[in-house]
């Protein structure tokens, strides 16, 4: 069918106008940055660019055949719905693969994103027309906009994965650095380097990057077997120029699925691709996963994230404080990295809820508050320390015998260690007063109050003192 006059005068006049059509795809693009986010926008769309014109259909060029099919999968629809309410005359979306000497895409930064909320009229509000940011795509999971190396916080535990995922993200398939094997406990920023790997490299150009975890490279594998359609799926695979998974010790003990992992990994390194594979061990202690896999994994540049460490810990609260606006005090900082070691995203959800609070009722953050609010964190967090380990940590520090807790020695020398201790493990126990009397040679409750009082009122007057129990107190917490 070709357009004519009579089936929408002002549609022709705008088809044979190029800069009525330029205009229109600049509207569709904005709408499209609306509807599915900045970076899947950047990921996906910013490829896209316009073709010619034919009759009632309307071509967009894609660079690469893996990102044609992808967007029309993905987008296709929508595409072709937009289009249709720029010009009602138009019926089709072809996408095809550019060739050498086809037009480029618009600049990004031309396109100013269309607010989701506000959509076209449509002639059809169906199910089938939702808007795509509502569609997930099953082969690829959009980048987290807010895992990029900016708003990573480098310390020692993770400079050597962070510098190697920066080199992948420079000059991917690198000798030397492929695969980026990151390995490393839960929570301490595997996923996050990964995604901002996969950022640089959709904002440093052409670059088609698949990231998805190894749960989700599973099931797309199987409804691919299901729907016989494991061509189509390892095609698509393999025609990235980065592939990163996510979890790789998911893949423990599911052999048909690792098998393909296998043959996707030699087909993509064999052609010069990137991977990236993120796990919680090193390949060599991934038992369960096939040796031949194993090897090859352990092949390129295999990069640990240690634990934090607390000056790592104060860093990136410091770093997630200052990036939400809200004054967080220091010693509230050094308190919650004190408190929870585990892993980053338990610390970023605490200062989060701390955030949030400070938000809602207007109140600034204090100590006090921080304990109240967090009750329940700090309560699961709190290192059960005992009786006996304080008064050899301190009998150790201050060169006593540890029998001396006990003893009835008075001599300031071994009587003001043995309060120390007493005071700690009041501050550090959920011992009650007599219970701490009797580990310390069946001593009254009221030895023990007169203990922790003097010890407070001996930090309050002298800050050697004050400094020397606090680094007790840091040593018996980690
Ligand atoms: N060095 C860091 N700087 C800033 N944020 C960090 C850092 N390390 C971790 N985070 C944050 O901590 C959270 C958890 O990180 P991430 O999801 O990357 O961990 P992971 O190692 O992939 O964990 P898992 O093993 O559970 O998959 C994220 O919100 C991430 O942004």
């Amino acid at each position: 069918m070709t357009i004519g006059v009579d089936d929408d005068e002002s549609a022709f006049s705008r088809l044979e106008d190029n800069k009525g059509l330029a205009e229109s795809w600049l509207r569709i693009c904005g709408r499209l940055k609306g509807e599915v986010g900045e970076v899947e926008y950047r990921t996906w769309l910013t490829q896209i660019a316009l073709g010619p014109i034919d009759g009632d259909e309307i071509t967009l060029l894609l660079p690469t055949r893996f990102l044609r099919d992808w967007v029309r999968s993905q987008y296709g629809d929508r595409l072709n719905e937009l289009w249709h309410n720029e010009v009602p005359s138009l019926r089709r979306v072809e996408l095809q693969v550019a060739r050498a000497g086809d037009p480029a895409p618009l600049p990004v930064t031309e396109v100013a994103a269309a607010p989701a909320s506000a959509p076209l009229p449509t002639e059809d509000s169906s199910p089938a027309s939702r808007p795509i940011a509502e569609v997930r795509s099953d082969l690829v999971t959009a980048l987290d906009s807010r895992f990029t190396f900016d708003t990573f916080v480098v310390g020692k535990p993770n400079e050597f994965a962070y510098a190697c995922a920066r080199r992948v993200a420079e000059k991917p398939s690198s000798v030397g650095f492929n695969p980026l094997f990151l390995y490393g406990g839960v929570g301490l920023g595997k996923t996050h380097l990964m995604h901002a790997i996969g950022a640089e490299l959709v904002k440093s150009g052409n670059v088609s990057v698949a990231y998805m975890s190894a749960e989700k490279f599973m099931y797309r594998f199987i409804a691919a077997i299901r729907s016989q359609s494991t061509i189509e799926f390892k095609e698509q695979l393999r025609s990235v120029d980065v592939l990163m998974i996510d979890d790789l010790q998911f893949l423990i003990g599911k052999d048909n699925t690792q098998e393909e992992f296998f043959h996707t990994f030699n087909a993509l390194v064999d052609a010069g691709r990137q991977i990236v594979v993120s796990a919680d061990k090193s390949p060599s202690d991934l038992s369960g996963l096939e040796d031949r896999l194993r090897t090859r994994l352990g092949c390129g540049m295999v990069a640990d994230i240690h634990a934090t460490t607390f000056e790592l810990r104060i860093s990136i609260l410091e770093a997630k404080a200052a990036a939400s606006g809200v004054v967080v005090p220091a010693k509230v900082l050094e308190f919650l990295a004190h408190k929870i070691t585990s892993n980053v995203r338990e610390l970023e959800g605490a200062l989060n809820r701390l955030i949030a609070h400070a938000n809602l009722f207007g109140r600034p953050v204090t100590l006090e508050a921080t304990q109240d609010v967090l009750h329940d964190i700090l309560k699961a967090h709190d290192r059960r320390v005992t009786i006996e380990e304080i008064q050899k940590k301190v009998a150790e520090h201050w060169n006593i015998r540890l029998t001396d807790m006990s003893s009835a020695r008075r001599a300031r020398n071994v009587a003001r260690p043995r309060q120390v201790a007493m005071y700690l493990a009041k501050q550090l126990t959920s011992r009650s007063l007599p219970e701490i009397g009797r580990k310390f040679g069946n001593r009254d409750h009221t030895t023990v109050m007169h203990a922790v009082n003097r010890v407070t009122e001996l930090m309050e007057r002298d800050a050697a003192f004050a400094e020397d129990v606090e680094l007790m107190r840091r040593m018996l917490e980690s």
